[in-house]
């Protein structure tokens, strides 16, 4: 599904064109939060593995790559959204496409920056949103506290973030998106763990592992057998009538 007026930008990698395999597994993310708290910055560190400063302010773009997630492949999708402030012009609009986007998502991962308390104090709405548009299922959010390292800047202790986690039962890490590949990695790779054992619960059945083998062909030797067993059934009901 496409989530509209949001642009796609897509960080692809190819699917394989296996002769009998196909991939079995969608994990649809999105990362939410308040304006510049690195939402941006963590998903294209996750895909590139690289750290870039600057972006221009996110309308919505739709990453899409085949990822590995210990040695299950799945097909990940992050909406990065738009941030938002409770006083920008076009917070209806946002707030509009944050809503589309949450009803899309499987797994969230929330985000505020170390350094401004007010996008901290926006994770609790944002939570409850979720939480309203998905009332029955347990949907797996992450809590991120991002910007570790700009320590001389904290306005968020990081006990508020642990505390905040506890209290919405959630899980929560603080993070550098600029300073640890690694660490943006692992909020990721567990997230879609999350995710995915999540969808295997709920579809009721244990699906044996990421790849499905496509039907084969008929087995024949099955056929002729079931085709015999018929007709000597209908031969026994005629010679009884
Ligand atoms: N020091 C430091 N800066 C970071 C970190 N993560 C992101 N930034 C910077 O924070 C600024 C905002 O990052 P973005 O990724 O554009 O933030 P965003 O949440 O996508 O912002 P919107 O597009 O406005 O929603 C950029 O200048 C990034 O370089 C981090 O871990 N440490």
């Amino acid at each position: 599904m496409r989530l509209p007026n949001m642009s796609t930008n897509f960080l692809l990698t190819p699917i394989p064109e296996s002769s009998d395999q196909v991939i079995s597994k969608d994990v649809k993310l999105a990362i939410l939060g308040s304006s510049s708290v690195g939402k941006t910055a963590m998903t294209v560190r996750y895909l590139t593995k690289r750290f870039i400063g600057d972006y221009e302010p996110n309308t919505g773009n739709l990453y899409s790559r085949l990822v590995n997630n210990e040695g299950e492949q799945l097909f990940l999708q992050i909406q990065d959204t738009p941030g938002y402030t409770q006083v920008q012009e076009d917070f209806f609009q946002v707030m509009d496409s944050i809503s589309k986007c949450v009803q899309w998502a499987e797994g969230f991962l929330l985000v505020y920056s170390i350094t401004d308390y007010a996008s901290y104090q926006a994770i609790r709405p944002l939570y409850q949103h979720i939480r309203k548009a998905h009332p029955d299922a347990k949907i797996p959010i992450v809590i991120v506290g991002n910007k570790g390292d700009l320590l001389h800047a904290r306005q968020v202790p990081a006990n508020e973030g642990i505390q905040l986690a506890n209290e919405l039962g959630s899980i929560f890490v603080e993070i550098s998106t600029s300073e640890s590949f690694q660490d943006v990695s692992d909020v990721f790779q567990h997230l879609c763990k999350e995710v995915s054992k999540l969808n295997l619960h709920c579809n009721g059945e244990r699906r044996r592992a990421s790849v499905i083998p496509r039907p084969r062909s008929p087995n024949m030797q099955d056929l002729k057998r079931r085709f015999k067993q018929a007709l000597s059934s209908k031969a026994k009901s005629a010679s009884l009538g």
